[in-house]
């Protein structure tokens, strides 16, 4: 008989909005399977316990199945311990009034020392999903103070980006959304992203690209890009359940595998696309199952996308730059 299995899932920031719609979506199989057992983990800050133990109340009166234990609290020293697959929701977010700089400040503080937690009491095969913003820095700086953890075991979500793009190409072409695949975004999780469009295909066929390139140079690329910010405007809250769903649907493929054309930030180590090592850069990828994942290379880079990659690699390399300032 198989051994059961049985994984230490983290949620940090899951007194959050986002935490609240993805802890059910994890607990209840849709992430990992309804084969895999789970411990929960929650950390927040301090302050915001007793909201945290609210949600685990709620996690206990769902009665899953699949979980065997919960423990919050807000000690990443604690609720990192042993932990198998760690999900980053949790950050500081963005006032009125305040730069980029000063968001990657506050953030730089509270990576570093999850990072060092993590390496500390983590297990050394820890998967890791960032999701807090600005996403693929912190997930770059996690990495960074978290030497005991493979690099290719740090990942960053692009994948709203790319369930966005997704959706724009269906509504575009009226096409059902399970037939539209191959879509790209490269870079950033931030208004620089490029959502490529040149490979995408419909029920196998190759999208009409060239009879609507103005589109897809254009009003798609600025949608997805600020698809976030259009909802902020309209709710008066960041994305949440899209959010959850999209970090579901990241590892669950980085976990199951997929045979889909897939984005994800991962670290770079200057061997695909020409892309300067040193940053989380999301690129096309092959997820194969067990958590390992490989770049689609390969694909032809034109001046236009050349240009938009050149953008999004500047923006990171300066997020980078103001990061490792701290
Ligand atoms: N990558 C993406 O596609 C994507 C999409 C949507 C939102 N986001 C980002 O996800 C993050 C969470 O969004 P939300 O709507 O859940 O925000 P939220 O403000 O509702 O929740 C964030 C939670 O994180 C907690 N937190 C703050 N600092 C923490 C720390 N040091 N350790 C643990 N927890 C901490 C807060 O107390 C809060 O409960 C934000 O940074 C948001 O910008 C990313
Ligand atoms: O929180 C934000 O700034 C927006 C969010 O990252 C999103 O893409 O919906």
């Amino acid at each position: 008989m198989d051994s059961e299995k049985i994984l230490t899932v983290i949620i940090t920031g899951a007194a959050g909005q986002i935490g609240y719609s993805l802890i059910p979506l994890v607990a209840s199989g849709q992430t990992f399977g309804k084969d895999v057992k789970l411990h929960l983990r929650l950390l927040d800050i301090e302050s915001q316990v007793e909201k945290l133990k609210g949600v685990v109340m709620e996690t206990q009166d769902c009665a899953f199945p699949l979980v065997l234990s919960i423990e919050y609290g807000y000690d990443p020293e604690v609720i990192f311990k042993d932990a198998d697959v760690g999900i980053f929701v949790g950050g500081f977010p963005r006032l009125k009034g305040m730069e980029r700089k000063d968001l990657i400040d506050k953030n730089v503080k509270i990576f570093k020392e999850q990072g060092k937690a993590l390496n500390e009491v983590a297990s050394p095969n820890c998967k890791v999903l960032v999701v807090a913003n600005p996403a693929n820095t912190n997930c770059l700086i996690l990495s960074k103070n978290c030497p005991n953890i493979p690099k290719e075991n740090f990942t960053a979500m692009t994948r709203l980006d790319h369930d966005r793009a997704l959706n724009q190409i269906a509504l575009r072409t009226e096409s059902r959304l399970e037939d539209v695949k191959n879509v790209i975004v490269w870079g950033n999780h931030s208004s620089t992203q490029y959502p490529d469009a040149r490979f995408a295909t419909i029920k196998g066929e190759s999208l009409d690209y060239k009879g609507d390139e103005d589109y897809y140079k254009g009003d798609f690329i600025s949608t997805v890009q600020k698809r976030g910010a259009a909802i902020i405007e309209a709710r008066g809250f960041s994305s949440s359940m899209s959010a959850a769903n999209a970090a579901s649907n990241h590892l669950r493929d980085w976990y199951h595998g997929s045979e889909d054309m897939l984005s994800m930030s991962i670290l770079s180590d200057g061997t695909h696309y020409d892309i300067d090592d040193n940053l989380c850069f999301s690129f096309p990828v092959k997820c194969t199952g067990d958590f390992k994942h490989e770049v689609i290379d390969g694909l032809d880079i034109d001046d236009f996308s050349r240009e938009k990659m050149n953008i999004t690699q500047k923006e990171l390399t300066d997020e980078r730059d103001l990061g490792e300032e701290q």
